[in-house]
């Protein structure tokens, strides 16, 4: 057989051909697809016993195919290879005349039969979707598959549970049909409000709907605890995302898919996730963020997105914290200098504030604070509600950072004034506490406070926390006496000469800064300890279950195996390096070897030879 040509599959066309030149030299068109793209253009054949047994085959939850024919005769072969040719050559409008040049071959079809494939669900699917749901995150399955085929799959893989009364919206010729069958549906819904409905829409009863009656539409889906859409195109799949985001509620929505014809909806959603798998790369391309499993999405929202929210809200609102406990000092300064240009700190600690003495904490916290181990997240998939509908970044709790940065600010400004007044600034030798000592001693507390702050908020400590909360406040007390100690001969002025030195050999002023830092904190540590005893959240509250073995910073930054760490994954990715002769074929082929001895890798156990073993 020669191949004349291919007639690619679409995924709004819904099948694919070939044309081929027979050893006889006859010229046949073999056409495969779904049923509802090739059945309409059958002309003979078993069409309504191959419709029974696709029927048959989509209950059972098999993909099906249907397989056609055609027999051109010389003439029509010369007229249709000049069609397909003018089409694939056309300078314009060439994907339109493709689409013409395709409909006009693939017609009076011969039906031949039709296929039933099983398409195996991958590992875990169901309790995925089962924590998904217990974590507040409502599901969608939208596919281009068959009605029986999606719904027999979407039992299968928990989406719709037996006990679930399901709706459907599906074979809607006319807008007003399509709008009575809504009404329908909405009063089911409220007259049974006790049961969990399930709604199946198919693609082109969703195109009516979405037409006039999106409202009506959204009202039954809203109330729906699962929704499957069939036989959608590509494009259908992204408006419905859109439908969905551009809702009253504004959701996030998150779209995950595998194949190419998922690609417009993952690029459409908020978060577009693209699982690597047999139906190519597009889907991983035009995604966010790639996976090789439908498992791993679960751990990769309710742990890694639970750490990384934590870590991002905090570290954004406390960087307002910080910056409003640092500007607000310098206005009421200069408010009650009557604007004078004075400034209270020394420009070199205006520059280093945030480059160096409170930099370091806030970014080893955005790296490896975990609020509950990762195992207990992964298992209670409840605790995602916490953190849902963006709850910590809230107006409230950014007010709360905002209000306590002001707060800090007034007590560090006025507690300074108060206990360094105007009596006490006489030393014992006589000497004066100037302006810059007031400053200093402003900012000294500012330091300690605003990292002392970011500690309470610590919860998974690290020694790299350790290192950097206490290195810090140490690294500012060492600059400053360093600074202020010598007399640096590239500096033009140095108005800070010796005032550090001053300020600590006071001991009022190091009782100032024990009092006014304790002053800031004490009534947080109150709220905190308050809040955990009397409403205590649901994360919270698993934070006292008993499994709390650690994990180094290394493993709570990436991995979190028992047993394993950072080191031992290094470790295992240059085994797999160095031991790159040892691949799976290799493996394979040692297998059948009968005095054998076991080897395991992360993903299979395989059995070697000796000989083999050692060689691996
Ligand atoms: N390579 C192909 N050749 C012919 N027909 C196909 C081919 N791939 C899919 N089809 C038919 O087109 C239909 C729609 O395919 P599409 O790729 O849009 O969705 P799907 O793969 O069935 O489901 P999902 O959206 O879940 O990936 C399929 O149900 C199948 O009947
Ligand atoms: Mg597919």
């Amino acid at each position: 057989y020669k191949l004349l040509h291919v007639l690619e599959f679409d995924a709004n066309r819904r099948r694919m051909s070939v044309i081929l030149q027979t050893p006889s030299g006859g010229k046949v068109l073999f056409t495969k697809g779904a049923e509802s793209a090739i059945l309409p253009y059958a002309t003979g054949g078993e069409i309504e016993k191959t419709r029974l047994h696709v029927d048959e085959f989509a209950l059972k939850g098999l993909r099906t195919l249907v397989v056609a024919c055609r027999h051109f005769s010389p003439e029509e072969y010369v007229d249709v290879d000049r069609c397909l040719n003018a089409a694939r050559t056309a300078l314009q409008q060439r994907e339109e005349r493709l689409q013409e040049a395709f409909s006009y071959v693939e017609r009076d079809l011969q039906l031949l039969g039709a296929t039933g494939v099983e398409d195996k669900l991958q590992d875990k699917v169901q309790e995925t979707i089962e924590a998904l749901r217990l974590a507040g995150i409502k599901v969608w399955v939208l596919t281009g598959d068959k009605h029986e085929t999606a719904v027999s799959v979407s039992l299968s893989c928990g989406h719709f549970h037996r006990t679930m009364n399901i709706l459907e919206l599906v074979q809607q010729r006319s807008d007003n049909e399509c709008a009575e069958q809504l009404r329908i549906l909405a009063r089911r819904i409220k007259e049974d409000h006790v049961i969990q409905h399930g709604l199946v829409v198919d693609g082109a009863s969703l195109s009516l709907a979405l037409r006039g009656h999106e409202k009506l539409f959204m009202e039954v889906c809203k109330n729906c605890s699962a929704v499957l859409c069939c036989r959608m195109a590509p494009l259908q799949k992204a408006k419905v995302v859109r439908l969905l985001k551009t809702s009253p509620e504004k959701p996030i929505t998150l779209a995950i898919g595998d194949g190419a014809n998922d690609v417009s909806m993952i690029q459409e959603a908020h978060v577009g996730i693209g699982i690597m798998g047999r139906e190519g790369r597009q889907a991983v391309r035009n995604s966010d963020y790639a996976i090789a499993r439908f498992r791993f999405l679960a751990k990769l929202l309710l742990v890694h997105g639970h750490f990384y929210y934590i870590r991002i809200a905090t570290l954004v609102q406390y960087f307002f914290y910080k910056n409003v406990c640092f500007i607000t000092p310098q206005f009421l300064y200069q408010f009650f200098c009557l604007f004078s240009q004075q400034t209270l700190y020394d420009s070199v600690y205006l520059t280093l504030y945030n480059i160096c003495f409170t930099s370091l904490p806030i970014l080893v916290y955005s790296l490896f604070e975990q609020l509950v181990h990762p195992h207990i997240l992964q298992n209670k998939p409840g605790l995602y509600r916490d953190i849902s509908k963006n709850a910590l970044l809230s107006f409230q709790t950014f007010l709360y950072w905002t209000v306590l940065g002001f707060c800090h600010a007034f007590v560090f400004f006025f507690g300074s004034y108060i206990l360094m007044g105007e009596d006490t600034t006489l030393m014992g030798n006589g000497q004066m506490f100037g302006n810059w000592t007031f400053g200093t001693l402003v900012f000294t507390v500012m330091v300690i406070t605003v990292t002392l702050k970011l500690a309470l908020e610590t919860h998974f400590w690290t020694w790299m926390n350790h290192l950097v909360t206490w290195g810090s406040i140490a690294f500012y007390f060492i600059f400053s006496l360093f600074y202020g100690g010598i007399i640096w001969p590239f500096l033009h002025t140095q108005d800070m000469y010796f005032v550090f030195v001053q300020l600590l050999s006071s001991g009022s002023a190091w009782f100032a800064i024990i009092i006014i830092v304790i002053t800031c904190l004490f009534p947080d540590v109150v709220k905190k300890v308050f809040y955990r005893h009397l409403q205590p959240t649901n994360t919270q509250k698993s934070q006292l279950s008993p499994q709390t073995q650690s994990l180094s910073c290394v493993e709570s930054l990436c991995c979190y195996q028992h047993g394993q760490s950072g080191c031992s994954r290094l470790v295992r990715l240059l085994e797999q390096i160095i031991v790159c002769p040892c691949q799976t074929n290799q493996y394979s082929a040692c297998r059948s070897w009968s005095d054998t001895e076991t080897y395991t890798n992360d993903r299979s156990i395989l059995t070697l030879s000796p000989m083999e073993a050692t060689h691996c």
